[in-house]
């Protein structure tokens, strides 16, 4: 398993400000009636790319969302380095999260990065430098003035990695980043993803593509009706699932 440690994202920060690991505690997300997420213990930690894995429905973007703090639990908790968010004080300037669709302003590629960092309070010149790295990073160097609504959608999800690699997360949530992209954009997006992580943040993401998860995963969570059922070594996983549902839904069978 690859270890990469958590290492400082910005001058000035040291190991002791990691907020990893992160742990899930009895957590449960009551909606609609129903219990998506029940009663879920999980531990994220520095160092290895995490899949969530599982069947429609199982509560994997649910669990990143509570994860980003995008929704609260109905019970049970989060911690970040044994502390709840709120009470440490941690916004989500340490983290961030990338959608399958991603969500972009109505202005140029260059602007679109420039406001996320400003909101971060990055100003001046290390906002350009971050600005123009992040872009080059990403190969979006010669779209910079393009207006980002107009770029294609693999074009728009790298502009999205651009905007998380600009920000200098210590953890990157991703939910089915590259779902709706070609082989080529989804190659990508995976060397994006490789690149920040030698740099040292945490990836934990979602994804439906198997080629994928084993690509990418040092580890995997097998998630089912909002549980975890196997948390195991990504090649342990994929060679010797230990739990009937994951052997089911590696070959392609329904997991009820
Ligand atoms: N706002 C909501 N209201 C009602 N049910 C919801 C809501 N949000 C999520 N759910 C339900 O929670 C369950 C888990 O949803 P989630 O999106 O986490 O699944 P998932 O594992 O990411 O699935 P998929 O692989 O299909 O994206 C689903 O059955 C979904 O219908």
């Amino acid at each position: 398993m690859r270890q990469v440690a958590s290492v400082p994202r910005t001058a000035g920060e040291t190991y002791r400000d990691s907020i990893l690991p992160c742990r899930f505690e009895g957590v449960v997300y009551e909606v609609g009636g129903k219990r998506p997420i029940d009663g879920l213990d999980l531990t994220l930690e520095a160092g290895p790319v995490t899949l969530l894995i599982g069947p429609n429905g199982a509560g994997k973007s649910l669990t990143l969302r509570l994860a980003h703090g995008l929704i609260a639990p109905t019970a049970g908790q989060i911690l970040w380095q044994n502390r709840k968010l709120e009470r440490a004080g941690r916004g989500p300037r340490r983290q961030s999260m990338v959608f399958q669709k991603p969500v972009l302003l109505r202005r140029s590629v260059a602007a679109n990065l420039d406001y996320a960092l400003s909101v971060h309070r990055v100003q001046g010149e290390e906002r350009r430098q971050r600005r123009e790295e992040a872009l080059a990073r990403t190969g979006l160097t010669a779209y910079a003035r393009q207006q980002a609504r107009t770029l294609s959608g693999g074009e728009q999800q790298r502009l999205a990695m651009a905007r998380a690699w600009a920000l200098k997360p210590q953890v990157l949530f991703l939910d089915e980043p590259t779902a709706s992209l070609d082989p080529a954009a989804t190659a990508a997006i995976e060397e994006i993803v490789r690149a920040m992580h030698a740099e040292g943040c945490k990836i934990v993401m979602t994804s439906h593509d198997l080629g994928q998860a084993r690509r990418l995963a040092d580890e995997v969570i097998f998630l089912n009706r909002g549980r975890v059922v196997e948390h195991t070594p990504a090649s342990d996983f994929f060679e010797q699932p230990n739990s009937r549902a994951a052997r089911d839904f590696l070959a392609g069978k329904l997991v009820w």
